[in-house]
């Protein structure tokens, strides 16, 4: 039920938006009335609170609950599902960019670029409203060496019709080969907890951290897939993407990521006891682990042996991989065989999707498990919920 204040504000602010005088000298003015796109479709209650917003009135409680929103956008495995990428609006420009709840930072790259290294790839132009960020500078370096530097702004951002207008934008003026040479991609979208955000001096919120309290949940969720498109859905979850219950932990976010334990882990169904303290990264290809499990699940595979050329396990492309599982609560989360029977390594000779974390201490739950889940990032908690989709 629309209350007649709602419809009064409303018409105040439908008035002031669709006014758009030709010119200030002549007699009149004619009303450009565009209609609003579905996919930025916004609850009327977000126009009012808006509306209030902008004249300094308060927004009462209902107003700012109703106004509350959701969104969804598609997500593209790159080849091989090497990483996923997802079409943003950044300022005047559409960017593909690599959703990652392993890092705090949302780059691209820029007019700043030197045109030899963005080669390629779309980049960010700020819009006639950004703002530079006076004396602000960002440098982040990903656990593959890969590395971008640069400046700031603030922009409007928008992912699956939700939108922030001051996002910070972190404009690359300089950015590593791996990112040069990888036209898939024109930059990332941090997904972390901002404690770990590159800013300096002052780091700046995620865009999830940005949102979170307008959706009606705050919460995304990561629903990846293998060799198919997915989503990312902010604000909610939706049982017609999943089975069964959701098996929801505790996340630790002290360090900056979605960490959390799963109670056990097996090999081929067969339990191997031992708790996993790792994190949920979407951006990391691999499922990188401890190096005594990492043995243990290459020793069921007669084939397999650790290549020092390609830096990891390989195996003959024929042989029967099996299946990983972790268990959180009473849920089993089960990788397929056949995804960790991941990418060619030359002749018949193909490459894990399980390799060591390198004694960092930690395991990354990276895409190639990602993509067997439905899995929930809640910032309440904060916890973490999987279930099979
Ligand atoms: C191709 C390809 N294959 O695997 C990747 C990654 C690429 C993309 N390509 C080589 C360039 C590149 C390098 C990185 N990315 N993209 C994404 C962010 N990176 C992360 C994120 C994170 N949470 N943890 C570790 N690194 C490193």
């Amino acid at each position: 039920m629309v209350s007649n204040k709602l419809v009064a504000a409303l018409t105040a602010y439908s008035a002031v938006a669709a006014a758009v005088p030709v010119a200030s000298q002549t007699k009149g003015f004619s009303l450009v009335q565009e209609a609003i796109p579905k996919s930025s479709y916004r609850a009327p209650a977000a126009h009012l609170a808006k509306a209030l917003t902008k004249f300094g009135a308060p927004v009462p409680a209902h107003v700012a609950a109703a106004a509350a929103s959701t969104g969804s956008v598609t997500t593209n495995p790159s080849d091989g599902d090497e990483e996923y990428v997802t079409k943003v609006t950044v300022g005047d420009s559409t960017l593909n960019l690599d959703f990652d709840t392993g890092s705090a930072d949302l780059w691209a790259f820029s007019a700043d670029t030197p045109s030899s290294e963005r080669s390629g790839h779309n980049y960010y132009k700020p819009s006639d409203s950004a703002t530079k960020v006076s004396g602000a500078s960002w440098d982040i370096s990903y656990g593959d060496g890969s590395s971008a530097s640069g400046s700031v702004y603030k922009d409007t951002v928008t992912v699956g019709g939700v939108t922030f207008d001051a996002q910070a934008v972190e404009a690359a003026s300089s950015v590593s080969s791996e990112f040069t040479q990888d036209t898939s991609i024109d930059g990332l979208l941090g997904l972390a907890f901002s404690s770990i955000n590159t800013v300096s001096p002052t780091p700046q919120k995620t865009f999830f951290d940005n949102v979170k309290s307008s959706l009606d949940k705050p919460l995304f969720v990561a629903i990846l897939k293998h060799d198919t498109a997915g989503s990312y859905d902010f604000g909610f979850t939706d049982d017609s993407k999943y089975s069964g219950d959701i098996a929801y932990t505790d996340v630790d976010s002290s360090q900056g990521f979605w960490s959390f334990t799963a109670d056990s882990y097996s090999i081929d169904g067969q339990d191997a006891g031992s708790s996993i303290d790792g994190i949920a990264d979407t951006g990391t290809t691999l499922v990188l682990l401890d190096d005594d499990v990492v043995e243990a699940y290459y020793e069921t595979i007669d084939s397999a042996q650790y290549d020092d050329s390609q830096g990891g396990y390989v195996f003959d492309c024929d042989a029967d991989v099996p299946d990983f599982a972790i268990t959180v609560g009473d849920y089993t989360a089960t990788i397929p065989g056949d995804y960790i029977n991941f990418a060619s390594a030359g002749s018949s000779t193909c490459y894990g999707g399980i390799q060591s974390n390198s004694g960092i201490g930690f395991s990354i739950f990276g895409d190639v498990f990602l993509k067997s889940q439905y899995v929930v990032f809640d910032a309440s908690g904060p916890q973490i919920g999987f279930a099979a989709q």
